[in-house]
């Protein structure tokens, strides 16, 4: 029977479950291969670290670069630029398959990792990346790969929808609810890259750059993260039907000369609470799918997580390995397409913008005034009365309005003399 050899890079809260499932299931993987999969070494920083997992001491070695020299199958997760680009591209040469979870490194550099796997004719996998265990990355490229998609919307960090919905559902404070998600095992090394949407910006590449059949890279990326939404943002949304969620969305837009580009973003988006979406709670992520043919699909799972996260990879090494015992092409990884990335400013969509105003005669007369002369469709408006009529809030939510429009109407209402301030400016989406 065939043995092929497993080296695994970085042995944290995902790579520690997968050498557990690669070591406890070995019996059920090698029945459904038809051969075994030796993991060979774990690179690690330090040999005697106290570890979550028990695995046998034997396995850990600090020399990455041997063991990637001597591997059908190379698993890095590493996390980070460097090592582990190198280690992958070194991989990549020596005619390894490759299985990574980094969805910081490919949306960084993701073409220079394709070219190499292409040149090389081998494969490279990634599910792990995006959404964590949940199977979305395959169904875009293969079930969908006869359909068009026009838009992607998802959900893609566990950290931040665990904050938000923590602070929606239990009015829980942003730090205590980051301090949470970060013991749970979902946040980054640096959770900056997750409260300031950096994590779901390059998950969103990776996305759109499937979806699309386009390179994306994180640059094409608008993104927006969480750290300046407040506890009253979330609890206006909530009085008026809506929850807030940081998406990742990639769409497709007529550019207005006939052609077409993508708009690949991530902001803070109030979504009505009967959208599917809005139904993601604590760290669950879920991906929704707008097809022409296929219509809406949502794909929905754990999105973080050592054990979740280590079964999309496992996913990724079975196929790898089958594809190395039966033989067969490896479908290329370069994208066929080249839709250009659409900056902001020429987007169009939904906006909720909360006004504190006078409680006078006239002043819901000559904010509508404004919103009318610069073009931007009002869908719904309300009003609450605070104390004994001194003041008011007006929310308004609108048409889809590009993001230039939005921005002369808000500048221009602030000038208005019975404008107490501009309390809020949020996209909205699924109205
Ligand atoms: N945790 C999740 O829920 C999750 C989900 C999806 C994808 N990912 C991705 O998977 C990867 C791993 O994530 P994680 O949560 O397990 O991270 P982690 O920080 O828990 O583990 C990474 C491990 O790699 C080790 N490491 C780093 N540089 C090394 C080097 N040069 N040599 C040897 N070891 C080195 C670190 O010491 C650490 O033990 C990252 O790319 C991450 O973005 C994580
Ligand atoms: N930090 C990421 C891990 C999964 O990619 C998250 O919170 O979703
Ligand atoms: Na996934």
């Amino acid at each position: 029977m065939k043995t092929l050899k497993v080296a695994l890079l970085g042995c944290g809260n995902v790579g520690s479950q997968v050498a557990r499932i690669l070591l406890d299931d070995a019996a059920d993987l090698t029945a459904r291969l038809g051969a075994r999969l030796e993991l060979t070494g774990i690179a690690v920083r330090t040999v005697d670290a106290p570890r979550d997992v028990d695995l046998p001491v034997n396995l850990f070695t600090t020399d990455a670069e041997s063991l990637v020299a001597d591997a059908d199958i190379v698993i890095e997760l590493m996390g980070g630029l460097e090592p582990a680009r190198t280690l992958i591209l070194h991989a990549l040469g020596a005619g390894a398959a490759v299985v990574t979870g980094n969805k910081a490194l490919l949306a960084a550099d993701g073409a220079s990792l394709y070219e190499k796997a292409d040149a090389a004719g081998v494969q490279l996998s990634y599910e792990a990346a995006v959404a964590g265990a949940i199977p979305i990355l395959r169904p875009i490229r293969d079930s969908l790969s006869g359909d068009r998609i026009t838009k992607v919307m998802g959900i893609v960090n566990g950290t931040t929808n665990y904050i938000l919905d923590a602070m929606d559902s239990t009015g829980a404070q942003f730090v205590d609810a980051l301090a949470d998600a970060q013991r749970l095992g979902y946040a980054e090394a640096d959770p900056t890259a997750d409260v300031e949407g950096h994590d779901a910006a390059a998950k969103g590449a990776i996305l759109a750059s499937l979806a699309f059949h386009t390179g994306f890279d994180l640059s094409a990326v608008s993104c927006e993260g969480i750290s300046s939404v407040t506890a009253e943002d979330i609890s206006a949304a909530k009085d008026a039907g809506f929850v807030i969620k940081l998406l990742a969305i990639a769409e497709k837009f007529a550019d207005g000369d006939g052609g077409e580009g993508v708009s690949v973003r991530v902001h803070p988006t109030l979504l009505p609470r009967r959208h599917p979406l809005a139904a993601v709670h604590g760290a669950f992520n879920a991906v929704f799918v707008e097809a022409e043919n296929a219509g809406e699909l949502m794909f929905y799972g754990q999105g973080a997580g050592g054990a979740p996260t280590a079964s999309a990879v496992m996913g990724d090494v079975v196929t790898a390995a089958r594809r190395l015992v039966l033989g067969g092409p490896v479908p290329a990884g370069r994208p066929s397409g080249s839709l250009p990335a659409l900056p902001l400013e020429t987007v169009t969509t939904s906006y909720s913008i909360g006004l504190e105003v006078a409680d006078q005669p006239g002043v819901l007369a000559a904010v509508a005034r404004v919103f009318s002369e610069h073009g931007v469709s009002i869908e719904t408006m309300r009003q609450t009365i605070h104390g004994e009529g001194a003041s008011a809030e007006l929310r308004f939510v609108t048409h889809r309005a590009s993001e230039a429009a939005l921005a002369a109407t808000v500048e221009a209402i602030k000038d208005l003399d019975v404008i107490t301030s501009v309390k809020s400016v949020l996209r909205v989406e699924g109205v």
